[in-house]
Order: structure tokens, then C-alpha cells, then sequence
């Protein structure tokens, strides 16, 4: 695995939220072709991270959006990897793109939770936490039901995995509300936005990668993204 020099472009919510549209408008992307490869990238990371776990239960927290559709997609690859993926998902919504999610990973034996689990259960059956709850989307206070989930989650002594976004962070200043998630692992998803800057200033015994190779050239040139040159065949890129 190669280390990159860390990159220095963050996008605003506006702009990560344009990012997406443009995928699905101008480059012709379907939502499930972009979330099965950052789906794909995380899991790719956790394998990479977490291998010497495997044989116990991980837990996965699917959230009611599209960053919890990348967390079933991870609970799914991780299954065929030899994990043993558990998935909390307390807001499944009626979609038919989470449905078929859901139905992939039920159709794995993969368990699924809908109640809060308390920080002790979660101490003794998991490893490590992947956190899918919220996006580049979040906005404002956390409302029930994630606000008890993201306090037992907190209490936790697990190290977290947090897919784009540590959960309950504002997307561009951080942990301001002091609710937020505080992972070990962030995996940035097509480019870091700006509350990146804050996990990275938390120091050495963080690791930030990013993932979600499916970026036209034309994209990267227009947002002057600093996409890193992924090796060979690999779905991420661990940044310095
Ligand atoms: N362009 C990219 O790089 C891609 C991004 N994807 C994922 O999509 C994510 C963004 O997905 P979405 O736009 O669906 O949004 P999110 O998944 O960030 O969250 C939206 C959901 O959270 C709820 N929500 C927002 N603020 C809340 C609050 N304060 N309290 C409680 N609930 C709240 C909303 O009601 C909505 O249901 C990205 O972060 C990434 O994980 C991938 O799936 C596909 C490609
Ligand atoms: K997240």
C-alpha cells in the first residue's frame, strides 16, 4: 500500500452535493453504480485495517440516507470478505434502493438490529464500529432517534470507522455541537470535505483515506479536486 501526500483541496456541502448531481446528470452515473463503489472502497479499507478481527461480530450503523446505503453495500462486500457484519439500522426507509440493499445482506445471513444498542453490548460483541449515519448531507441538531444511538456509540471504547462524514459533525466546522462521533478512521469519499481539516488536526493515531474511484477527469479539473493516484487496482488511497 502506498501513503500519499495529504491533500490539501476540501469541498463544501454545496459543493459535494453538486459533486453527486453532476455524477448522476452530466456523467450519466445510476446512484447504485456510485454507492456500490464507495461501498466497495470502505469495505476495501476495514479489510485492509481490521483483517487481524475478522472472526468477531463488526457492528455497521446504517443511517436513513445515501451514506447509510454505502454502509449496507460495505456490511454486504465485508460478508463475502469473511467478515462477520452486524447492521444497526434504527430508520430503514421504504426506498426501493435501500430495500434491495437490505434484502442482499438479509439474503447473506447478515443480522440486522432496529433498537439502540447500549455502549456495554457493544463493548462486549464488537470489534470496531463502521459509522454510515449521516453524510455530506447533515444539517442542524441530531434528531431522535440517531441522537441516543450517537450517544451509546460515543461511550463506546470500539474505534469507529466513519464513512465520509464522522457522524453528528457539521460537514464544514467539525465536531461544534460536541455530539459527533470521534473516529479513529475516516474514509473521505471522492475528495475530503472541509471538516476533514479537523480530524487530521487530532493527530498521529488517526488514519484518513480516501475512496470512491469513479471521478471523470473532467470533474476533477473543473472542482480542481486533488484525487489521489490509486495504485493498481485499489479502491483507496491512505493519505499522509
Ligand atoms: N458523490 C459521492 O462521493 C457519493 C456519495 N455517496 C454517499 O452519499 C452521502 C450523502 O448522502 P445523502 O445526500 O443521502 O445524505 P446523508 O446520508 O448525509 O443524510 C441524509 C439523511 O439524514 C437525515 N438528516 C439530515 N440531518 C439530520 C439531523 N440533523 N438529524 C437527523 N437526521 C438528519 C436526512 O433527513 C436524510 O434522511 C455521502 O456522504 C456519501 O456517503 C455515495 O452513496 C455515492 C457517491
Ligand atoms: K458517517
Amino acid at each position: 500500500m502506498t501513503r500519499f501526500r495529504q491533500l490539501m483541496k476540501f469541498l463544501n456541502q454545496v459543493q459535494a452535493q453538486r459533486i453527486d448531481e453532476e455524477l448522476m446528470s452530466t456523467y450519466a452515473f445510476s446512484i447504485d453504480q456510485l454507492m456500490e463503489l464507495a461501498g466497495l472502497s470502505v469495505a476495501s479499507v476495514v479489510e485492509y485495517e481490521f483483517a487481524h478481527v475478522k472472526e468477531s461480530p463488526l457492528l455497521i450503523v446504517a443511517g436513513p440516507g445515501n451514506n447509510g446505503g454505502d454502509a449496507l453495500v460495505a456490511a454486504r462486500h465485508l460478508k463475502h470478505f469473511g467478515f462477520n457484519p452486524e447492521v444497526l439500522y434504527p430508520k430503514a426507509p421504504n426506498n426501493p434502493l435501500y430495500l434491495r440493499l437490505v434484502k442482499q445482506c438479509e439474503d447473506l445471513d447478515i443480522p440486522f438490529h432496529s433498537k439502540e444498542l447500549s455502549s456495554s453490548y457493544i463493548d462486549d460483541r464488537y470489534s470496531m464500529i463502521l459509522d454510515g449515519i449521516f453524510g455530506f448531507s447533515f444539517k442542524g441538531d441530531v434528531r431522535a432517534p440517531f441522537d441516543t444511538v450517537l450517544n451509546s456509540l460515543r461511550s463506546s471504547s470500539k474505534p469507529i470507522v466513519s464513512i465520509d462524514i464522522p457522524s453528528g459533525w457539521d460537514v464544514e466546522n467539525g465536531n461544534v455541537s460536541g455530539v459527533g462521533l470521534c473516529p479513529k478512521i475516516l474514509i473521505s469519499l471522492t475528495a475530503p470535505k472541509l471538516c476533514a481539516r479537523h480530524f487530521i488536526e487530532k493527530g498521529n493515531d488517526r488514519s484518513h483515506y480516501v475512496g470512491g474511484r469513479f471521478v471523470p477527469r473532467a470533474l476533477v479539473e473543473k472542482y480542481e479536486l486533488d484525487t489521489p493516484n490509486y495504485i493498481g487496482s485499489s479502491q483507496f488511497a491512505k493519505l499522509d
